[in-house]
């Protein structure tokens, strides 16, 4: 059966430059690179099937946004393939949403966006209002909205569009128990209609209940793929050493073999 998501050695770098002439020197002086590339994922591949459910497990900084956002297609890599078959959504806090229009008008943006037609448009803004409970609220600028009301209205558009691929980062994390559980209803209905999903989270709890396979990203690179309880019971005894690093330790940990330098 062919594969919904193919990632395939897939690199992104950032330049970051020290000083501020090494910025300016790297934009006027051809020829010559100056500051250093840092490697937010380095040489990551895996594969998902239809209805795979994955999460993406990592401490902070370990590239898993930077990951969800390359099969968003909101980044592109910087090399590597990247191959994902069907609409993808990304839902995450804050992205995608304009802080100046109200909850009603980033609703009709993203679906004329995605292509919707106006009576379409008609038809599955109800449904998104009733599931985002955001009550009066959707005729307020989103710049009022709490961050748990924000992934709420993320939430609500974009499992009301139906993708074929759902990227979920942390946005559970921050909505209300009840609103949590009734998304994770949502997801398990996807889950069943044989959708395949990737789920960002540090509830490791929440990841047991719900993937049958966890990424586990470390630095930037793929420490181990495989099945969830496999991988977590890997993460939560690292996790354990990790905690008890001193703030030094850590920061060498996590920049280790991902700068470049250039010049
Ligand atoms: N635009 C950018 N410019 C420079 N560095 C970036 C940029 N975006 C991300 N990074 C770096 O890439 C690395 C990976 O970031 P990313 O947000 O993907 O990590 P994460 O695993 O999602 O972290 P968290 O758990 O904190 O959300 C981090 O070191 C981050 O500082």
């Amino acid at each position: 059966m062919e594969k919904p998501v193919k990632i395939k050695n897939v690199s992104k770098k950032y330049k970051l430059y020290g000083r501020k002439m090494e910025r300016l020197k790297d934009l006027l002086i051809p020829g010559k690179s100056y500051g250093k590339d840092f490697f937010a994922l380095k040489n990551v591949s895996f594969e998902a099937d239809k209805g795979d459910i994955v999460g993406f497990v990592g401490v902070n900084g370990s590239g898993k946004s930077t990951l969800s956002n390359i099969i968003a297609g909101v980044i592109p890599q910087t090399t590597g393939e990247v191959e994902v078959k069907g609409q993808a959504a990304l839902i995450a806090v804050n992205i995608g949403l304009d802080r100046k229009l109200t909850g009603r008008e980033n609703i009709e943006l993203k679906l004329l966006m995605l292509g919707f037609s106006k009576k379409e448009i008609n038809e599955l803004e109800d449904d998104i209002i009733e599931f985002s409970e955001l009550g009066q609220f959707i005729d307020q600028p989103v710049k009022s909205y709490s961050s748990g009301m924000k992934s709420r209205l993320g939430f609500s558009i974009s499992v009301n569009v139906d993708p074929d691929i759902l990227i979920i980062d942390e946005a559970l994390s921050v909505g209300d128990k009840a609103f949590a559980e009734k998304s994770l209803a949502k997801m398990q209905e996807f889950k069943e209609a044989g959708k395949t999903m990737f789920f960002v989270s540090h509830s490791l709890g929440q990841m047991k209940t719900f993937c049958e396979k966890v990424l586990w990203l470390e630095f930037g690179e793929v420490r181990m793929y495989g099945e969830t309880n496999e991988v977590l019971n890997e993460y939560e005894a690292f996790l354990e050493n990790y905690k008890n690093m001193s703030k030094k330790q850590r920061k060498k940990f996590m920049e280790q073999s991902r700068f470049e330098e250039n010049g």
